[in-house]
């Protein structure tokens, strides 16, 4: 077992820790037993993580805690209104209260659909968030982001609601299928190009190991983007002031290739964030903000990892304006203009409200399909 870190989302009364440490999953009943105030838990989980519910349910009834599960089927296109609806069905059913606290077991779609349902149910119960790809416990189950997707696009219906505690064991991960591990990677190269050029750094040293099953790496960069995101989060919990937009870099491209690919499975949300990260760097180089050489730098580093870097290896042949079109509708547009996040360098990205989707149409019809 590995010594655990702690890493506290600072939101005055509405703090909560992040509790990182391998075999956590075992010890998740004593972690959570003073939420459940002696009532059964309600778990809601995806098929493939049924081995980890096993355990998780075990570690619970050693707590004293009875357990109900939810088990949905796996895949982006759960985050629907019919499976809210599901679940929302299922805990009314079973007598949820507002101070209950619902455990969501899996991937960032259960994380954010669970804690989206948990924002409605009777205007607010509580959750926690128990993570089990790379991408949720680096990224989604920290933050409160909660929500479904719409025909129209990506997260389109949702609310922030931050989770009363988030309990991530690296162990297990042992059983996430590589494609998987390397979308969740995506979005920890990310913490990197934002702000840590170093952090960056460390990522082109030591990715492939990580990726390759090296448990140290894995922690290391589990602790770093938590921190990092806890950091964001705390300073702009509700994405008012162009802090918390930050972690949406590459996602305004990223989100229009999901959409286009159709949440089908053909391209996952980290795959599409690494080429949306890859495509708003050649933008900025295109554009003068940064040297084409660190565009270079970042796309050779996705590739070299097995994630995509562009359109042509993300399998997207839409035009450019289809691809704006899809981008209209992302949250951040603001009278009719769409901010984008770009960056003057490696861990130097910022907020650009000066973009005209004209000029992202004419940059995406130039690039290779
Ligand atoms: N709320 C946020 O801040 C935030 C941040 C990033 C991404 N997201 C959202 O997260 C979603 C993507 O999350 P994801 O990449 O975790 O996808 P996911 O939840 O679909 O999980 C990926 C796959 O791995 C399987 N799986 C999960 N844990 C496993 C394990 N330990 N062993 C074996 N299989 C396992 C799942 O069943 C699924 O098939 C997207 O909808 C994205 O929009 C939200
Ligand atoms: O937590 C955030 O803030 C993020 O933007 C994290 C992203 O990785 C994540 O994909 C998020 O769901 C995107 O949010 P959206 O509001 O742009 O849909
Ligand atoms: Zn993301």
């Amino acid at each position: 077992m590995m010594p655990g870190t702690t890493v506290t989302v600072a939101l005055g009364t509405r703090s909560y820790p992040v509790e990182i440490g391998g075999g956590l999953l075992d010890r998740a009943g004593e972690r959570l037993a003073p939420l459940m105030r002696g009532r059964p838990v309600a778990i809601v989980a995806d098929e493939n993580v049924a081995p980890h519910l096993t355990r998780l349910r075990a570690s619970l009834g050693a707590a004293g805690l009875a357990s109900e599960a939810l088990l949905l089927p796996a895949g982006e296109s759960a985050k629907s209104w019919a499976t809210l609806a599901r679940v929302c069905d299922w805990l009314l059913a079973r007598g949820v209260e507002r101070g209950d606290h619902v455990v969501a077991l899996g991937g960032g779609v259960i994380g954010d659909l669970v804690g989206f349902a948990c924002a409605v149910l009777k205007r607010g119960c509580g959750f926690a968030q128990v993570p089990t790809t790379l991408l949720a416990q680096v990224d989604s189950s920290v933050g409160g982001k909660t929500g479904i997707n719409t025909a129209a696009g990506k997260n389109l219906v949702g609310a922030f609601h931050q989770p009363a505690l988030v309990l991530i064991d690296p162990d297990v991960l042992d059983t996430l299928p590589p494609r998987e591990l390397a979308a969740g990677y995506a979005e920890v190269v990310k913490y990197g190009l934002i702000d840590d050029a170093d952090f960056f750094a460390w990522c082109e040293a030591k990715g492939a190991a990580l990726l390759a099953g090296d448990a140290g790496a894995r922690v290391q960069a589990i602790a770093h983007s938590v921190a990092a995101k806890a950091r964001i989060v705390a300073a702009d919990e509700h994405e008012t002031n162009g802090t918390r937009a930050l972690l949406n870099l590459g996602h305004t491209f990223g989100h229009a290739l999901e959409a286009e690919a159709g949440f089908d499975g053909s391209l996952i949300h980290g795959e599409a964030v690494a080429a949306g990260i890859a495509l708003a760097f050649r933008f900025s180089a295109a554009r003068g903000l940064c040297a084409a050489d660190d565009a270079t730098r970042v796309a050779t580093h996705f590739r070299a990892v097995g994630l995509p870097d562009g359109l042509a290896a993300a399998g997207i042949r839409a035009s450019g304006a289809t691809l704006v079109e899809h981008m209209r509708h992302d949250k951040k547009m603001a009278a009719g203009t769409l901010p984008f996040l770009l960056a003057r360098g490696i861990g130097r990205s910022y907020l650009d409200r000066s973009v005209d989707l004209a000029d992202v149409e004419r940059f995406l019809d130039g690039e290779p399909r």
